[in-house]
């Protein structure tokens, strides 16, 4: 039998929204559940697409510009929007195919992993929970766990940090231009998924060093 490849990496930080779990639909349901308590026309789903992944802040603030509502509702759509998403969170999400088998290939070869998003920790502990993904993480850090979210580097060399690596050890797995700019700033190695949310952009755009079309295709050459 021949020996695995030594892998380059010592641990891998994953991203969450559609890098492992499609939640398009769990933001739809809150957003739309936001808008129509505060008396707002709907929003449809190619907007939140484009939208998502830069955390929930932005997500609101755009959503209500787009919709042509008052920013000054911001706050009270905040408190409805984390009232319903918390009521829904993974209701209309699915895992992505090969997920689970790449994690479990990953901590197979002796890595360690982190899940790293901009949702709230909350929402993100709770998701992965509910989709049988939380024992594959020594740790999880949401939007709210340090003072920038991601693409800002911050959050990643904070990750690499609780993991006792290096970034240059550490890869960054994620579906969107947030998570290779961070990726780069940080100074860790970074593939992109293809089928996850990227402002509508193509994700070879933002120059990853590889792009995979299923999770469990990262350890195949
Ligand atoms: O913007 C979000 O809430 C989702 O972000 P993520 O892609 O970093 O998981
Ligand atoms: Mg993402």
């Amino acid at each position: 039998m021949t020996s695995p490849t030594i892998l380059p990496w010592h641990a891998a930080i994953v991203d969450l929204d559609g890098t492992m779990v499609d939640t398009v639909g769990d933001f739809d349901a809150a957003l739309n559940r936001t808008l129509a308590e505060l008396g707002q026309p709907a929003i449809g789903r190619a907007f939140i697409e484009r939208t998502v992944g830069k955390g929930s802040e932005h997500l609101i603030r755009r959503t209500l510009a787009e919709v042509g509502a008052d920013a000054a509702l911001y706050e009270a759509a905040w408190a409805a929007y984390q009232r319903h998403y918390r009521s829904i969170n993974g209701a209309h999400s699915a895992v992505y195919p090969g997920v689970p088998e790449g994690l479990q290939a990953l901590r197979a070869r002796g890595l360690r992993l982190a899940c790293l998003t901009n949702k709230p920790g909350e929402f993100a502990r709770e998701l992965l929970a509910r989709k049988g993904l939380d024992g594959h993480f020594d740790v999880v850090f949401g939007g709210d766990a340090f003072e920038r979210k991601k693409p800002d580097p911050l959050p990643l060399l904070r990750t690499c940090a609780a993991l006792g690596t290096t970034p240059a050890q550490t890869l960054m797995v994620g579906d969107s231009s947030n998570d290779c700019q961070a990726a780069r700033a940080a100074g860790c190695p970074v593939v992109l998924v293809r089928y996850g949310y990227n402002h509508g952009e193509p994700v070879e755009a933002s120059g990853p060093d590889r792009v995979i079309d299923r999770l469990d295709a990262l350890l195949q050459p």
